[in-house]
């Protein structure tokens, strides 16, 4: 595997080549430990000394393995012109290549004292903590309220639509869509936070940020490397999702085909990322029995094995029978997601939990940012979720209060700009 492939070569070597001074300055500070962390024996615990290449065939943030925190933001562009559209993504990119290898946006940010500084400064000293910065494409980019605002229309990919509403949709308009979308993953979130800051910083004038997601704990493991953790409902989340080891089905579901659109060659290599905030009613799930919990999930609790049987990686058995019917249920989790039941259909899943505060009633607003990444989401995602709506007994503790998709171009080339050939 190369770093150029897949973003996600991770070595000691890779560690001491970062050449960021934010990167140099953190892992001096933490001296021995840093080293130790990324040392050839190191636990599979991601480290903060991480840097994965923001250059690639894809971008990073996709099959990398997944960190710990999130923050995701989705922008509006407010200007017109397609120029300073174009100057945005190119300066964003500048700036993502800096940051993602632990270095502050630009190089006189603590000289120039006629000005404001050019980095916001709270990650100065932090190391590049396995920053990745995934940017994508709405279908609103193209066409706004009928209009084609940047010249785009002709090149919007046709899978790139608005979601369709779902059953029991309960959407807050102010947490749906957006123009563009930035994913920040990293394992400290001051750097997750501080990239999507500096990015909204640099955006003034050009964008604005629509609306905002924080997250913590991973909800998938991407790499068999990974350990499953675990979701706000306690369970193992991501034991059976698509692993960035996996190359043929990863090729097969995640990246869009030069053949998949002619109108959309620009992002051969993309893919798409749905993204859908799941608020789970905690409060109700913590009074369910185990056995219900469990039923509804279709997987015991404890180590994630599937209720038909075997441990954690076992795959589903479908048909077996207990007294009452099958082991596990009709309106099982795990069933109704299952590739059997959704034309052998597969997705890569990223997801994190988060945690938004109390609402009025003194009830948590917590739940599971849901996010995915697939090659065509009318194939790979729509009816998948069409079905657990409408038949998910999980359902009943879960609303859906967010939503977006985005086309995500694929990776950038030294010297080209996130995006470029879509302006091409
Ligand atoms: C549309 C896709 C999916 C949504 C939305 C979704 C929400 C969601 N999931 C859990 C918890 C678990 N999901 C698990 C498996 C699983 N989920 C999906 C898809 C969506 N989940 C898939 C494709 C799968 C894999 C199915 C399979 O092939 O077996 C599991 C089991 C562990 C695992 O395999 O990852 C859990 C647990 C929650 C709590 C949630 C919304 C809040
Ligand atoms: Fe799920």
């Amino acid at each position: 595997m190369t770093t150029d492939d897949q973003n996600s070569t991770v070595s000691r070597r890779r560690l001491l080549g970062v050449a960021g001074a934010g990167a140099l300055a953190g892992a001096a500070a933490l001296g021995g430990f840093e080293l130790a962390q990324a040392s050839d024996d190191a636990p599979e615990t991601p480290s903060a000394g991480l840097a994965y290449d923001f250059h690639g065939r894809h971008q990073a943030g996709i099959v990398t393995p997944s960190q710990d925190r999130l923050h995701f933001a989705s922008f509006d562009v407010t200007t017109s012109s397609r120029d300073e559209l174009i100057a945005l993504l190119k300066a964003w990119t500048e700036a993502a290549e800096a940051m993602t290898t632990g270095a502050s946006v630009g190089a006189d940010t603590l000289t120039n004292y006629a000005s404001p500084p050019t980095d916001t400064g709270e990650a100065l000293g932090l190391p590049a903590s396995g920053l990745t910065l995934t940017f994508g494409f709405g279908p609103s980019l193209f066409t706004k309220d009928g209009k084609d605002r940047f010249g785009l229309e002709a090149r919007r990919p046709k899978a790139l639509q608005h979601l369709p509403h779902f059953p029991a949709d309960n959407l807050d308009p102010a947490r749906t869509d957006g123009d563009l979308c930035v994913q920040a993953c990293a394992n400290d979130p001051q750097v997750a936070v501080h990239a999507i800051r500096n990015l909204a910083r640099i955006g003034f004038g050009t964008v604005a940020m629509r609306w905002n997601q924080l997250g913590f704990g991973r909800t998938s493991s991407t790499s068999t490397s990974q350990q499953t953790p675990r979701n706000l409902m306690g369970f193992k989340d991501g034991t059976a999702n698509l692993k960035g080891e996996d190359a043929a089905e990863i090729e097969k579901f995640v990246w869009v085909d030069p053949s998949d659109d002619a109108n959309a060659s620009w992002l051969a290599g993309g893919s798409y990322l749905v993204a859908r905030r799941i608020k789970i009613q905690i409060e109700p799930w913590d009074r369910t029995s185990l056995s219900e919990q469990e039923a509804l999930i279709g997987r015991e609790r404890a180590h994630g094995a599937p209720l038909s049987g075997g441990t954690e990686f076992t795959d589903l058995d479908l048909k077996i029978e207990g007294r009452n019917g099958p082991l596990i249920g009709m309106d099982a989790h795990v069933r109704l997601a299952h590739p059997s039941q959704n034309n052998g259909t597969k997705l890569l899943r990223r997801g994190y939990n988060f945690t938004d505060g109390t609402d009025a009633l003194g009830r948590l607003d917590a739940g599971l940012f849901f996010i995915a990444f697939v090659r065509d989401p009318g194939k790979h995602y729509v009816p998948m979720q069409n079905q657990l709506s409408s038949q998910d007994g999980l359902m009943e503790y879960l609303q859906h209060t967010g939503s977006g998709l985005w086309a995500v171009p694929p990776g950038i080339r030294k010297g080209e700009y996130v995006g470029q050939a879509l302006f091409a």
